[in-house]
């Protein structure tokens, strides 16, 4: 038998190919899959070179994964619609303020049987308030959309060092499709039915992430970022829950896309490193995206404007004091000290829903 699925990655920043390089080796000994793995590329030069053109004779993103061979199987093609023309599986892993240019781009040509699975780690706001990556691209799409989400500093997954991820999907066969195209010895999959719960935490943790970049910034210690790491957790979970009509498990929260997120992030990742140049050297976020980034780009600064957009426009500010605080550091030039003001919230009646003892490996089926 041929295989009938094929397999496109719209994005091939620093997770797009550490994800792509995964799929790649993965497809490999799935029957019902393609070899073939398309990648879109945003194309542009690289010391003169397209970086399409590099990917597909050198097989390395030298600009976003320098270092690491992607397998040959895995095409660059700069067209976003000839690369997803016949996918049937359709990895979306782009920076989330990018999101809707590239859907508008591909709607038409999306295969209408196909499924997608987004990697982001944003939220957007539309007239409807907030809405998911997971949502925008169901819209867009008309099609089934998981997430996947989980403590992955895509740079630690590249050089193959064991973490766990989280795949949100609330079909049972999707599911296993996509934990087939994602599990490794390194890389280990758990799937819930909680599709929104896993990418609220993924965006959400990001604000958490500034906040604990303030505090190395300001040269403190492990207690105080502690202390930000849980006030910020039950921030994360008292909005989740309030934007999914508390539709979300808690014990989503307790998954890789939880707490373990929010744990790597707060001390390994791009938004935690220059939350703490912001302290150190006075500088806007955006400004030290250009300047230390080399093209890869925050997810933190822009979410902490999103969520203060919302909590502010529905009167509910007072509740969130550690995001309202990281907002009004980022943007509006209150001292990084300030960070701890009014921080003294009780959390104790947000886990108000019981939580069902979930069984192994399955869990969550009330959707
Ligand atoms: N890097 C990680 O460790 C990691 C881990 C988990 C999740 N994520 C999430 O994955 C998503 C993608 O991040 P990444 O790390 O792969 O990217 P990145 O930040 O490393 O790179 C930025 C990417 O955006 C592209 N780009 C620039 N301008 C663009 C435009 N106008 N339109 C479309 N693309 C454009 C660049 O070409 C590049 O591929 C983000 O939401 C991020 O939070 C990242
Ligand atoms: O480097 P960051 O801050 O974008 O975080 C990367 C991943 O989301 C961590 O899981």
């Amino acid at each position: 038998m041929p295989p009938t699925k094929r397999v496109c990655v719209l994005g091939s920043g620093n997770w797009g190919s550490t994800a792509a390089r995964i799929i790649g080796n993965n497809v490999l000994r799935l029957p019902d899959f393609d070899d073939r793995v398309n990648i879109w590329v945003y194309e542009e030069l690289v010391n003169g070179r397209k970086l399409t053109e590099i990917i597909n004779t050198q097989h390395e993103n030298v600009k976003y994964l320098p270092g690491h061979r992607l397998p040959d199987n895995v095409t660059a093609v700069a067209d976003a619609r000839e690369a997803v023309r016949g996918a049937t599986h359709i990895v979306v892993v782009i920076p989330h303020q990018f999101v809707q240019d590239l859907l508008a781009t591909i709607r038409g040509t999306v295969d209408p049987g196909a499924r997608a699975i987004s990697l982001i780690k944003g939220i957007a706001i539309s007239s409807e308030g907030m809405t998911t990556m997971t949502q925008i691209i169901h819209r867009a799409l008309g099609i089934p959309v998981a997430s996947l989400s989980g403590a992955n500093i895509a740079d630690e997954i590249a050089e193959e060092k064991y973490c766990e991820t989280t795949i949100g999907c609330r079909d049972a066969a999707d599911a296993a499709a996509w934990r087939s195209l994602f599990d490794t010895s390194y890389f280990q999959v758990n799937c819930v039915a909680d599709v929104v719960g896993v990418e609220f935490c993924g965006a959400l943790k990001n604000v958490v992430a500034v906040g604990a970049g303030f505090i190395d910034g300001l040269g403190l210690g492990n207690n105080t970022k502690a202390a930000i790491i849980r006030i910020g957790f039950l921030e994360m979970r008292r909005l989740a829950m309030h934007l999914s009509g508390a539709q979300i498990q808690d014990a989503t929260f307790m998954e890789s896309c939880g707490m373990a997120d929010v744990i790597t992030t707060c001390y390994g990742g791009r938004n935690r490193r220059l939350a703490e140049e912001f302290v150190k050297t006075g500088k806007r976020m955006s400004q030290l995206e250009q300047e230390l980034l080399n093209g890869q780009k925050l997810q933190g600064y822009l979410t902490a404007g999103e969520v203060y957009s919302y909590i502010e426009s529905r009167g509910i500010a007072e509740h969130f004091p550690l995001f309202t605080n990281i907002y009004q550091i980022c943007y509006q030039g209150r001292h990084p000290r300030s960070i701890f003001d009014g921080l003294n919230v009780d959390f104790s009646r947000d886990a108000a829903t019981p939580t069902p003892t979930p069984a192994p490996n399955h869990h969550h089926h009330n959707h």
